[in-house]
């Protein structure tokens, strides 16, 4: 036993020490907080009488204005403090509850005495705000803990390197301010500590790891050198959990300069987003901005599509086998996600420079006022070694002035006569106030008269003019759509050098079927970013210049494409890229591995970290999954031991439904509160649902659903995505549903998200992804 009773008590006292320290520091804190929020209320009580208001000219309205803005600026600066020590005491109360998790007591080479070092979540400071009694599991010096074992060890700090010895690492298990467990580690077997957190039952959010972060995960949490860092890891690796601590690590170590709405997560669905957002709140920090990659593409393209989203592109791959032309439209999926696109597009684009952009006509009233042909011949005689962009920008510029000539003309036909009659006398009125304003009366009444109409002729036209201009300015007299429609209707696309190359050998139904869908104003999810970037490289790019970290989660599910576009979209942020190419679902992923995403930002900038250890699940169940795919055999389990997970043949689909309910009666009583049955698609999970339906309350996951509760859950396999359930089913694991290789990585990433127990069911043959397995690795039942 690694236990250390003897020191126990001590330790405990140590901790009472720490409440009693903490609970001083929430009192004085509180009454802090009380008179700041008393303040708070009394300047805004206030603010009016505590300001001079006098407007009699200018001078005295400039310091109003001054005096109003400094009343401001004051109560906005009462107000960022009582925020921060609300959060302070946020934290203090987490700390009461458990003050730190680890201990490390290190000897400094060339001093005489070594440092008993505690770590929590949050740093706290003596009362003379001198001595630290626990450190932030985000210092320099916790490092050690994560990295070394006892012995030799050493640290960076901003100032270099320290050496010296780590003498004892001891780890603890303190809830509301009482020891549970304690730990030396270097003499225990195993991980004790860890075993104990992993052993728990799941939850719908997922946990902070800080306690037990491990020396691979901590070299991406604290990696501050690569301009990409690309980890891939096996299922349960803890990608996402190691994310989320670096995430808190930046915010902590860059707290001077960096913002948590600097920081973009991009998820693989809304569910997702809700899961993990509990960590850094937990951690004392603000959430960073989360988002999936389809709401960026939807908000900036449903207007004028209807889009279709991943996971209906996901259906109809997983279930349209039969349907005509699904092999060109599978050809599409991977090419349009290809590099090779992006440079067919770059070609494409650079002759637009030259010609070939579609505008439309700018109308009024149904006539033409400026024609499309007109504008383009206006673009296409600017300076041609202009980028397209800046040459828009020119053009748009144009347009105004154009249609600011086209008004004056308007202004006097008939229609604009007929419309000052039904004007209201709110309209007289201000133009009356105009008139008055500029002092334009004449006294003679003719004169007059004549300047009232001129002044209403022009506010009607301005009127409807209005919505021109906004046309212009935003740049709607591009026709963007019939842009990228050309690029699929030039057959050989001559002016590209070796396009034969390029080409896929379905490339004309490839085209026929990305026109039949443009026409009924519909964007297939693989045509979404290729049309997205020509819009931007058009219009020009709309970057997000104050994003410094860039997250992408389940990266093997973005295509070489959407890597290269969300590259331009942060020019100045560094990214975490983070997948599993074993879990690679979609049919444009990258396939072969990570590597040609080095050249992204090239070798020097890059770095790769590979997490081959799984935690999620128990060892049986790893051992299990792991026999699914290639290469399997390089993920370790980490042991923790479980039942062996069952396979069991129905023999139709009523037999099977028993079974599943009698399996989930037994999971419910042995205490398991998430249970997933998993199914391959949407259409399934409906099967599963219908079937499954009587006696237990079932939840239904789809595409729109946004969080998950506890209970029995039927979830399609790509939903499942990232997250974890205490137990898994596998709702149908027969030949037919899971026969073709495309099928094998679906499969195994549904399998993956069991942490304590895997059950599998079939009806009739079993995919031969299971007869593959070696049969010690599982229990087949009847
Ligand atoms: N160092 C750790 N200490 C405690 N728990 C850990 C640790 N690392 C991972 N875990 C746990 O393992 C589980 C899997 O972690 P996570 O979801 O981050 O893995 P992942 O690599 O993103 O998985 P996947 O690719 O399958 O979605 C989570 O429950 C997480 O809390």
């Amino acid at each position: 036993m690694g236990t250390v009773e003897h020191d126990w008590q001590e330790e405990q006292q140590r901790v009472d020490r720490m409440v009693d320290e903490i609970d001083k520091q929430i009192a004085s804190l509180q009454q802090h907080v009380g008179s700041m929020k008393a303040d708070i209320a009394k300047i805004r009580k206030n603010f009016w009488e505590d300001v001079t208001v006098n407007f009699d000219d200018a001078h005295e309205a400039a310091e109003t204005y001054a005096s109003i803005k400094q009343q401001a600026e004051v109560l906005s600066e009462r107000e960022r403090s009582h925020r921060h020590a609300e959060n302070q005491l946020k934290t203090l109360f987490r700390l009461k509850h458990s003050p730190y998790f680890g201990r490390i007591d290190f000897k400094e080479n060339g001093e005489k005495e070594s440092e008993k070092i505690y770590l929590g979540i949050a740093s706290l400071l003596d009362e003379n705000e001198e001595h630290f009694l626990i450190y932030d599991w985000r210092a320099p010096v916790a490092s050690l803990y994560y990295d070394y074992p006892p012995g030799p060890a050493e640290y960076e700090t901003p100032g270099g390197t320290i050496t010296g010895t780590l003498e004892l690492k001891r780890q603890y298990m303190i809830r509301d301010g009482y020891i549970r467990s304690m730990f030396d580690t270097g003499v225990t077997i195993g991980d004790e500590l860890l075993k104990e957190v992993l052993g728990k039952h799941s939850s719908t959010q997922m946990r902070n790891i800080v306690a037990t972060i491990q020396k691979e995960q901590n070299r991406i949490i604290r990696n501050e050198r690569s301009r990409l860092l690309i980890v891939q890891g096996a299922a349960g690796s803890g990608k996402t959990s190691a994310a989320l601590q670096r995430v808190a690590y930046l915010l902590y170590r860059y707290r001077e300069t960096l913002q948590a709405d600097q920081i973009v997560l991009i998820s693989p669905n809304p569910m997702f987003n809700s899961y993990v957002s509990t960590v850094l709140p937990e951690l004392g920090e603000e959430n960073m901005q989360q988002t999936t990659f389809y709401e960026y593409l939807e908000q900036r393209l449903a207007k004028t599509f209807r889009l279709e989203t991943p996971f209906t592109q996901l259906e109809y791959v997983l279930t349209a086998l039969h349907e005509p032309g699904y092999a060109a439209r599978l050809e599409g999926i991977r090419f349009k996600g290809s590099t090779d696109f992006l440079q067919v597009m770059d070609l494409y684009i650079e002759n637009l420079g030259r010609e070939g952009i579609s505008f439309l006509d700018v109308q009024f009233k149904g006539e033409v006022l400026i024609s499309a042909q007109r504008i383009a011949e206006q673009f296409y005689s600017l300076d041609a070694s202009l980028r397209i962009p800046n040459r828009v920008e020119l053009l748009a510029k144009w347009l105004l002035a154009e249609l600011e000539e086209k008004a004056r003309l308007e202004r006097k036909k008939p229609w604009v006569e007929d419309e000052i009659q039904l004007l209201d006398q709110e309209d007289f009125q201000r133009v009356y106030q105009e008139l008055r304003r500029r002092k334009r009366f004449s006294g003679d009444t003719f004169n007059d008269f004549a300047l009232e109409q001129k002044l209403l002729s022009e506010m009607i036209v301005n009127r409807h003019f209005k919505p021109l201009r906004e046309t212009v300015k935003r740049l709607r007299f591009i026709n963007m759509p019939a842009i990228y429609r050309q690029l699929f209707t030039l057959p050989n696309l001559h002016f590209i050098p070796h396009i034969k190359d390029l080409l896929p050998a379905e490339w004309l139904n490839i085209c026929e079927q990305t026109l039949e869908r443009l026409d009924r104003s519909e964007l297939a999810y693989e045509d979404a970013t290729p049309y997205l970037y020509l819009k931007e490289r058009i219009e020009g790019f709309r970057t997000h210049t104050s994003v410094r970290h860039v997250f992408i989660d389940e990266a093997q599910d973005y295509s070489p494409f959407q890597f290269a576009f969300l590259k331009r979209l942060f020019p100045h942020s560094k990214m975490t890229i983070l997948g599993d190419l074993n879990q690679a679902i979609f049919a444009h992923a990258v396939n072969s591995d990570f590597e040609q995403l080095s050249s992204i930002y090239g070798d020097i900038q890059t770095e790769k970290i590979v997490l081959t250890r799984s935690y999620r699940s128990t060892r049986q169940i790893v051992e299990f999954t792991r026999g699914i795919i290639e290469g399997g055999d390089r993920i370790e389990p980490f042991n923790r031991g479980g039942r062996y997970p069952t396979v069991t043949q129905a023999a139709d689909t009523t037999e099977l439904a028993a079974k599943i309910k009698e399996r989930i009666r037994s999971l419910q009583s042995e205490g398991h509160s998430t249970i997933a049955v998993i199914a391959k698609t949407a259409s399934e999970c409906q099967e599963a649902y219908e079937a499954l339906q009587g006696e237990m309350p079932l939840r239904l996951i789809t595409k729109e659903t946004i969080s998950f509760e506890p209970g029995i859950l039927i979830i399609p396999s790509y939903l499942a995505k990232g997250v974890e359930f205490d137990a898994v089913i596998i709702y149908n694991a027969s030949q037919t549903q899971y026969g073709r290789e495309s099928e094998r990585k679906i499969f195994y990433t549904a399998c993956t998200r069991a942490m304590h127990e895997l059950h599998v069911y079939s009806v009739g043959e079993m995919s031969r992804f299971l007869r593959g397995l070696s049969p010690d690795t599982y229990i087949k039942e009847s």
